[in-house]
């Protein structure tokens, strides 16, 4: 067999940014990017309309937004050319674009395949070097979800740090039953409080990923997660977009998260919409977006099917509402 060329280069750290849906990853992206190393994103959303890259405050770094599903299968197959090309890019720069990379997964996407494609894919091993999992959990909703979703079991498994996120949200109860459920879990993985209000643990990068994983040979989990988009062609009040979106929260126990760039009436910048265990957080301006793109849409992720929540969405924003499933 032909020997693989040697990479001329040393591997490119990359950090695995994990956790279950609205625990907080994309605002933990946004601290590591504000440390000033220059840093090149691949953001993985479930959703069919991406809304990430909206949220990064940071609209300077090299950034690839693979959607429409999880890099632990449905676009599995779209990272190691991702990486590829970003390594390639980086090689022929004489003035390198980037120091590490972040992949920010879907909240349901289970660490495993992504790591197989990363430690085990030649090419890229010898290029890129893992530098450590970090997985975010929002303490009140995450023994429910631990319980419910393998997932995000999976996601404290392969993590080598745990960041315990909406601490502020969060009564003691939980807080100490969160922990004792970890020390079951995960009894030698560090873990830290990431409050919002303070600083980012200046660490936070700079620790080693184990160094032995057992990953099993063709992971490949099923999902019974779905998600809807949503396009809105007009610009909605708060108070009627808050209504909608609570009463739809209330009556969808299936309904796992929304997040989605919208136009409010009355307000040229957009807002983020954010909802996640059964919380509607308040809207978040937005800085302008590029022209034409000028349209607000809405993801919907959800456990099951999505039928009931496409019918009252349908319902709720008139027939010229602008659905798709995936
Ligand atoms: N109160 C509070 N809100 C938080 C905290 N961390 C994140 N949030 C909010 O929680 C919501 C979801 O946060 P994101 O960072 O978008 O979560 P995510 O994990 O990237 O979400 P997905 O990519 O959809 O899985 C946003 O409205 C955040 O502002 C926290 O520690 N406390």
């Amino acid at each position: 067999m032909k020997p693989t060329p040697k990479p001329s280069f040393p591997p490119i750290p990359v950090i695995l940014l994990t956790g279950f849906l609205g625990s907080g990853k994309t605002t933990l992206l946004n601290r590591l990017l504000a440390d000033g190393v220059k840093t090149a994103v691949v953001i993985n959303e479930f959703g069919a309309e991406p809304v990430d890259q909206d949220l990064l405050q940071r609209q300077d770094t090299p950034l690839t937004v693979l959607s429409g599903g999880c890099l632990c299968c449905q676009v599995k197959g779209a990272l190691a050319p991702t990486l590829k090309n970003l390594r390639m890019a980086w090689d022929a720069a004489a003035d390198k674009p980037f120091e590490r990379v972040v992949i920010e997964t879907s909240g349901v996407a289970s660490p495993e395949p992504i790591l197989d494609t990363l430690l085990r894919e030649r090419w890229l091993a010898g290029r890129y070097r893992l530098q450590a999992v970090l997985t975010t959990l929002a303490i009140p909703a995450a023994l429910d979800q631990l319980d419910r979703f393998p997932e995000a079991a999976a996601q404290v498994a392969w993590a080598d740090r745990l960041l315990l996120t909406h601490a502020d949200l969060a009564d003691a109860g939980q807080q100490t039953a969160l922990a004792g459920r970890l020390q079951q879990l995960a009894p030698a993985t560090p873990s830290d409080l990431l409050r919002p209000d303070a600083a980012t643990p200046s660490d936070l990068c700079s620790g080693n990923a184990r160094r032995f994983r057992l990953l099993h040979a063709n992971a490949q989990p099923t999902h019974e997660f779905r998600s809807l988009s949503l396009r809105l062609t007009q610009a909605p009040a708060w108070t009627q977009l808050e209504a909608v979106l609570l009463a739809l929260l209330a009556g969808h126990p299936e309904l796992l998260r929304i997040k989605g760039v919208v136009y409010l009436a009355g307000r040229t910048e957009p807002v983020a919409i954010q909802a996640a265990g059964q919380r509607l957080y308040p809207p978040a301006a937005l800085p302008p977006r590029h022209e034409g793109d000028l349209y607000g849409r809405l993801v919907f992720i959800v456990s099951g099917t999505t039928d009931a929540l496409a019918a009252d969405l349908a319902t709720a924003f008139g027939s010229g509402a602008d659905i798709r499933a995936s």
